[in-house]
């Protein structure tokens, strides 16, 4: 949340400290802008693709905990990011590449999180912060360095109860309406690469730049829509489906008026991470947070329509309560829950038996990560096909 980045590099050396909000703290070195912010710490256990995890609406509002220890080798490039900005509030990392090196790459992270204004920190044992995290689970965290951490005491050094009470006054990320936060101001079209096949509605609530290109490869014009948009909204695109994006914030705050309309008319369906807990809870199904969330990309997923195993990319930290082993009757007929995280049993995907919808919780478009979920996007221009047919 909110960021007051001041300083320049002479700081970068500056002492930082990383206080959680059950009062363990971390001391390490000021990454990025200097100043203070605060989120909620989570993990990511991605080995590579941290402009994407940086880019991705969803991380609103998280402090971000990379696993892997080296972070930034490969510089900022111009192609790789998810969406205007970066939206992590905090970056924490153990050691920060000195020399970027990439054929691609325009500028150092370190310089782009400065440049965006994002605090941050490294030097810090990012193993012990994770084993921390798994074992107490997600909590709010705030990063101080500057003016900020000397300003805690007054003197210099950090008065470690004035900081904890600022990171209880944080907002938590249960109850948490977000989407609003990120969404697009205005609606915008990204063109059918080569033939246009179908017209396709995404509302976005937070959506990642790569995901109305995954559609736009298939064929399908995709007309991107504010969160705000209405039902009439959707339809004044004649869509031939509707999308709904990922996104951060708590599933539970949504509004499900569009979700609802778009079931009763019956028009084919696919959602996505946040799209797949708005169709779940449209369905009467409801969603929790889970102690420590999924994030990364190497997340075991099996598709039980078919039972193959995916190795998938994730960001979530709430999630569906559906049952597993047996059909529900759903205000819109019989829901099957389709996927299921190998490492924990939780919802992955969720089907209609009667009706063109179905959602998964992890990101088939993979920026970055394996390719195994592509084709979901081919199911849902199957649907599509059905339905004109
Ligand atoms: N990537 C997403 O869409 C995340 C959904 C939701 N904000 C969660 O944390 O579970």
């Amino acid at each position: 949340m909110t960021t007051s980045p001041r300083g320049s590099a002479r700081d970068k050396a500056s002492p930082a400290v990383l206080v959680l909000e059950d009062g363990r703290s971390f001391r390490g070195r000021a990454y990025g802008a200097v100043g203070e912010t605060f989120g909620e710490a989570v993990f990511s256990t991605g080995m590579t693709g941290y402009q994407e995890t940086l880019t991705d609406p969803s991380y609103h509002r998280q402090v971000v905990v990379m696993t892997a220890p080296h972070v930034g080798n490969t510089g900022i490039n111009d192609e790789d990011q998810e969406s205007r900005r970066i939206w992590v509030s905090g970056y924490v990392v153990r050691d920060p590449a000195r020399i970027p090196s990439n054929w691609r790459s325009r500028r150092s992270l370190d310089d782009e999180l400065t440049a965006q204004g994002v605090v941050g920190i490294s030097g810090i044992d990012t193993r012990a912060l994770t084993r921390h995290l798994r074992e107490r689970g997600a909590m709010r965290v705030g990063i101080f360095s500057g003016d900020a951490l000397d300003s805690a005491s007054g003197k210099g050094a950090a008065d470690g109860a004035a900081l904890l009470a600022r990171v209880l006054r944080a907002p938590e990320m249960t109850g948490a309406e977000l989407s609003s936060e990120v969404t697009t101001a205005e609606p915008y079209v990204v063109p059918a690469i080569g033939t246009k096949r179908f017209t396709v509605a995404a509302l976005d609530l937070g959506i990642k730049g790569m995901t109305p290109h995954r559609l736009a490869e298939r064929g399908i014009e995709v007309h991107v829509l504010p969160a705000s948009a209405t039902l009439d909204d959707v339809y004044a695109t004649t869509p031939d489906g509707v999308f709904l994006s990922n996104g951060p914030g708590d599933p539970a705050t949504a509004d499900l008026t569009v979700v609802k309309g778009v079931l009763e008319r019956g028009t084919p369906l696919f959602g996505i991470c946040f799209g797949n807990q708005l169709l779940g809870r449209a369905l009467g199904f409801g969603t929790y947070k889970l102690k420590y969330g999924h994030r990364g990309i190497n997340q075991p997923v099996q598709d039980r329509t078919t039972g193959k195993v995916e190795v998938t990319a994730h960001n979530h930290g709430f999630a569906v309560d559906a049952p597993l082993d047996r059909v529900s009757e759903t205000p819109y007929g019989r829901a099957e829950v389709t996927h299921v995280c190998l490492n924990d049993n939780v919802v992955e995907g969720l089907r209609l038996l009667d009706r063109p919808v179905f959602s998964v919780q992890y990101h088939p478009e993979a920026a970055a990560g394996p390719h195994d979920a592509a084709y979901l996007f081919d199911r849902f221009t199957s649907l599509m096909e059905d339905q004109r047919a």
